[in-house]
């Protein structure tokens, strides 16, 4: 099995994202975080770049013990003098020197012939060897530069001293199959090649930053480069996190190993998320919240007889407790009962199947039913399993110059439909003018109170009310993704529940203590 080094340059090629600007704690936390992660190489800055930048590597340098801590520095005696000053603290000093080498950057950028940039690069590897026992050359653009001269820069810098040559495709402009051949060209043409860790380093402009790292890998790459979340310049770096996992899963493939611990890599991602500022997309590869979810009823259904049908990897490999079975409008009979019962329910089929057609018709009104609403549910329909009861078919409400009118069609015990309006104050009471005109009831409200059952502006609404008719008193709940709703569905209850009493056993002149017992006798 081959050895990959792990380099992260999330601190420095991560912090080059637009908007993101750690201050030292922050980076410091990141860099514990990633020796815990057990990254190879942590590249904590670019010390020239400011004071700022050189106070931070340094202090990462001489706190971060479990990695090997490195600087980035221009081909500049200035830029190495300032890393040196940073890194000279580090149990193994590191330099990243980079200098541009395709024709682009030559010509525009640095104005440099090509024997320049090798006289440069020869030059600068030489200089920072004097101090650095690590020397790591970045032929910067190389994924557009001569593929001949590309060999030419390697071999002079690697006989310069280089122990690590690093070849970027700086503008992630390459496809993975192009990328892979640059390695396995250089690991065949450069005659010194074995001196030196052959490094991949990767961008995102065109999507293919990891393929292109993992392209490196299978041809010949011993070390790769990525930052955590795939922050970084532009659209970013090759995200770590995914590289290690392939790396992982796919090891069969790719007959490679890293020596990161992977059950770090959510609290990691986690960290680096919201440190920078930048969110994670909810449907990203290995970190982001959606990784591990199941929403569909067959994924559900497979998941839940063997989870390797639809996950290839385990949510405890990156360090997640499990995965998640979404409960929403997709999802099917085997999952709700699963949740049921977890919730401490076991219902008969049929009352599953009462459940799965109310839980449907919820879903449909609502994104994600959380465990409150399941209960909540269960509840409702348990109320009201045993017939002979009105039941709320229709409601309209309007509201106008301080009038509310309601129209509600009722189901009566009797199967049949009947119609009402009524007008009220406010649109409860008109509600419950208009039920009281169709049940033929002179009930009267002693109490009603209105929570929220879950959280969210499409949470549900649960209603208790206390009514009194004819010396008796009664209790109602009603649970809807409206409020109205869940007044009506309450009043309703409390007179389908008073319809159901039989006045000897019921009636108590108490009406506290007969309150108490009624909803004792309705909710347990
Ligand atoms: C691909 C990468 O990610 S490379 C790293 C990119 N990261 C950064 O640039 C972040 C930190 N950078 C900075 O803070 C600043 O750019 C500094 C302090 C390094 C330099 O600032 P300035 O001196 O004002 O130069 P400025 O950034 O405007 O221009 C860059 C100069 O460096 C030169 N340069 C670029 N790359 C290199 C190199 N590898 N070696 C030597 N010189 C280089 C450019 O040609 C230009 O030189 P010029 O002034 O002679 O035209
Ligand atoms: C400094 C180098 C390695 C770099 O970040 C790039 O070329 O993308
Ligand atoms: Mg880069």
């Amino acid at each position: 099995m081959r050895k990959i080094t792990v380099f992260d340059t999330t601190l420095r090629d991560g912090e080059q994202s637009a908007g993101v600007n750690l201050n030292l704690q922050e980076k410091l936390e990141i860099a514990r975080q990633l020796e815990r992660l057990g990254v190879d190489i942590i590249e904590a800055g670019f010390p020239a770049a400011s004071p700022g930048d050189l106070a931070s590597t340094k202090e990462i340098a001489q706190t971060i013990k479990g990695a090997s801590v490195t600087g980035l520095a221009r081909a500049s005696k200035k830029d190495i003098d300032a890393a040196w000053e940073a890194l000279k603290v580090a149990a193994e000093p590191r330099l990243h020197v980079f200098l541009a080498t395709s024709p682009i950057h030559r010509q525009h950028k640095l104005k440099m012939s090509k024997d320049e940039v090798v006289a440069k690069a020869v030059e600068t590897v030489r200089y920072a060897k004097t101090f650095f026992p690590q020397v790591q050359f970045s032929a910067e653009d190389a994924g557009r530069t001569e593929l001949e001269f590309l060999r030419e820069v390697i071999t002079a810098v690697i006989d310069a001293g280089a122990t690590v040559v690093n070849i970027p495709d700086t503008v992630g402009y390459l496809m993975p199959e192009e990328y892979g051949a640059i390695f396995k060209y250089l690991k065949d043409e450069v005659p010194n090649i074995d001196k030196a860790l052959l490094s991949a380093h990767c961008h995102d402009d065109l999507g293919f930053a990891v393929a292109n790292s993992l392209a490196a890998i299978q041809n010949g790459a011993t070390q790769v480069e990525g930052t955590i979340n795939g922050i970084g310049e532009r659209a970013g770096n090759a995200a770590l996190e995914e590289i290690l996992v392939n790396l992982n899963i796919r090891q069969d493939f790719y007959q490679a190993e890293a020596r990161a611990k992977l059950d770090q890599l959510s609290r990691t991602s986690r960290l680096v998320a919201s440190l920078t500022g930048m969110q994670v997309p909810p449907n990203k590869a290995v970190v982001g919240a959606n990784a591990f979810a199941h929403e569909s009823g067959i994924h559900q259904d497979g998941v839940l007889k063997e989870r390797t049908t639809y996950e290839i990897i385990s949510p405890q490999l990156v360090g997640l407790d499990s995965n998640q079975l979404v409960l929403g409008k997709h999802s099917g009979r085997h999952a709700l009962k699963e949740r049921m019962e977890f919730l401490g329910y076991s219902l008969s089929e049929e009352q599953l199947q009462d459940l799965f057609i109310k839980f449907k018709e919820l879903a449909d009104k609502k994104k994600e039913l959380h465990d409150d609403d399941l209960v909540a549910l269960v509840h409702d329909s348990t109320l009201t399993e045993d017939g002979d009861v009105f039941k709320l078919d229709y409601l309209h409400v309007s509201y106008m110059n301080s009038i509310a009118t309601a129209t509600i069609r009722l189901e009566t015990p009797s199967g049949l439909q009947t119609e009402e309006a009524a007008i009220g104050s406010g649109s409860v009471e008109a509600i419950y003018n208009t039920i009281e005109k169709m049940v033929q009831m002179r009930i009267h409200l002693l109490d009603y109170k209105i929570r929220s059952l879950s959280k969210g502006r499409d949470a549900l609404a649960e209603v208790y009310v206390k009514v009194s008719y004819e010396g008796f008193v009664g209790t109602g709940r009603g649970i809807d993704h409206d409020v109205l709703g869940a007044s009506s569905k309450a009043f309703i209850d409390s007179i389908n529940r008073l319809r159901k009493m039989k006045k000897p056993k019921h009636f108590i002149e108490d009406q506290e203590e007969y309150s108490t017992h009624c909803v004792q006798d309705s909710f347990n």
